[in-house]
């Protein structure tokens, strides 16, 4: 399992230097935010061996400014582009994949798409976690992941048990993708999360002592990748 930490700027991103996986995001702009090109740019940089995802925002149904959106990602060194749902309906869901994923690969065949739906999807009415993993696969993307996109305190596990999230897993991998799980984790659930086993986990607040809103905390990526290991 993996650990994905999600700095808002350069400066954040040397913290997270330990991490597995940079994940350059802009929290302001939501849970999944879009940085600055230049920001995600200027983070490759630093990473240097380090894969850097970018996310590029909780996507409301427009598929040609999502396509765009993660062909800016790429061209600016993403190796993962995170592309949140924040609407309803399967054919919806679909349109919007398909384009990101073909705006990836065409130029970067080797860059992962990460499609992401929301654990809490019934209170702000999109799409459910488990609707997305077969479009995921159809499309040719390579990660279906479920994050919280109201970031009021409430986490993944608030919405989501244990039994759900190893299913939500296996259904990915009989369809041959990876899973990444987020939504304001806490250190107390990573050993719920080993026994889940996804590919990758994401954390912001966390490694920020708690509080999402403050600052990426070093000794706290270097504590988490210590109890993962
Ligand atoms: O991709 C992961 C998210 O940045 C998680 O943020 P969070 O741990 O503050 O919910």
């Amino acid at each position: 399992m993996q650990l994905l930490v999600s700095p808002s700027s350069i400066e954040e991103a040397r913290s997270s230097l330990s991490a597995d996986i940079i994940d350059v995001k802009k929290p302001s702009e939501g849970s999944l935010g879009a940085n600055f090109p230049w920001v995600i740019r200027e983070i490759k940089k630093i990473a240097g061996n380090k894969p850097v995802s970018a996310a590029i925002g909780d996507n409301e149904y427009k598929p040609g400014t999502a396509a765009l959106s993660a062909y800016g990602a790429a061209h600016a060194g993403a190796d993962f582009i995170k592309v949140g749902l924040m609407f309803d309906g399967a054919d919806r869901a679909r349109d919007v994949i398909e384009a990101v994923t073909t705006a990836v690969k065409q130029d970067f065949p080797e860059k992962h798409v990460v499609i992401a739906a929301y654990a809490d999807f019934e209170r702000m009415g999109t799409i459910s976690p488990f609707a997305i993993s077969p479009l995921v696969a159809e499309a040719g993307a390579d990660l279906a992941m479920i994050d919280t996109g109201i970031k009021d305190g409430k986490s993944l596990f608030d919405f989501m048990n244990e039994e759900s999230l190893t299913r939500f897993t296996e259904q990915n991998r009989r369809l041959g993708l990876q899973t990444a799980l987020a939504g304001s984790l806490k250190f107390e659930d990573l050993d719920a999360l080993k026994r889940i086993d996804p590919e990758i986990i994401g954390v912001r607040g966390m490694v920020c002592g708690g509080d999402r809103s403050t600052r990426v905390r070093a000794e706290l990526v270097e504590k988490a990748m210590m109890m993962l290991r």
